[in-house]
């Protein structure tokens, strides 16, 4: 059995917690964790200062009580590169796409400003069982303050990311509250859209909440059951 310390508590069980932009992804989640008690799902509000607030607030209540969460999840809907509506993607990157300076030469991350992080990393084994789990795509996820409306600002985004599988609101916001906590992090998006010119009477939300239903029925288990090596 997997002991973790953490803040002078001992704790063995897996308390996961789901962060989500809105009630309907909330809902869609929630929808596919029946029977799974120890994974909590909070809507935090979209972008990601709301993420970061709504997170920590969680993770701090959580731990104050004495039952703090082992895991945090950002999940939702999201703006696919290449893949179709309905695709599942898992982050193996959480990149700010957008949080740095703009320049003659071009835009500078905060990072080469000499200032925070720009990517937070979830668990290699955590990524590899939770992808296998749902069957998503592995990739960068982005998150962005705007969403992305042009042509080129996707092609941009691309060349910059050559690794960005989708770009959504919240990711990092989500896992700067849980790196302040000491609390790994993961996300796993369904996509609702292409990344591009503005289109939203094409998005696809019925079928990204549906895919993302689906996918966390799948992962339940691989949340609860992993463990920090
Ligand atoms: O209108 C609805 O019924 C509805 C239901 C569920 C979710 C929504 C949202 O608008 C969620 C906003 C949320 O979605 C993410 N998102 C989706 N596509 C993109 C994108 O192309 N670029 C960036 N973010 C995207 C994002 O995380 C927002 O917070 C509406």
């Amino acid at each position: 059995m997997v002991v973790q310390v953490r803040e002078g508590l001992l704790t063995d069980t897996a308390r996961v917690l789901v962060a989500t932009a809105v009630p309907a992804e909330r809902d869609a989640v929630a929808r596919g964790l029946q029977g799974h008690p120890a994974i909590d799902v909070v809507a935090v509000g979209v972008g990601p200062a709301a993420a970061a607030a709504g997170t920590a607030t969680a993770l701090t209540t959580a731990a104050l009580t004495g039952r703090p969460y082992t895991l945090a999840v950002s999940a939702g809907i999201g703006g696919g590169f290449t893949a179709p509506p309905g695709a599942l993607l898992v982050a193996d990157a959480i990149t700010v796409a957008d949080l740095g300076a703009e320049t003659p030469e071009g835009f500078l991350p905060v990072t080469e400003l000499g200032f925070g992080t720009v990517t937070h990393r979830p668990p290699d084994s955590l990524v590899r069982d939770l992808a296998a789990a749902v069957h998503a795509t592995v990739g960068t996820v982005l998150t962005v303050s705007t969403v992305t409306g042009t042509a080129d600002r996707a092609a941009l985004l691309a060349q910059c990311h050559p690794g960005a599988v989708a770009e959504a609101m919240e990711g990092f916001g989500v896992a700067e509250a849980a790196a302040a906590h000491g609390v790994p992090v993961a996300e796993l998006r369904a996509v609702s859209n292409a990344v591009g010119p503005r289109d939203r009477a094409a998005w696809r939300i019925g079928d990204a909440l549906a895919a993302l239903t689906e996918a966390f029925g799948k992962a339940a288990t691989v949340l609860t059951s992993w463990k920090t090596t």
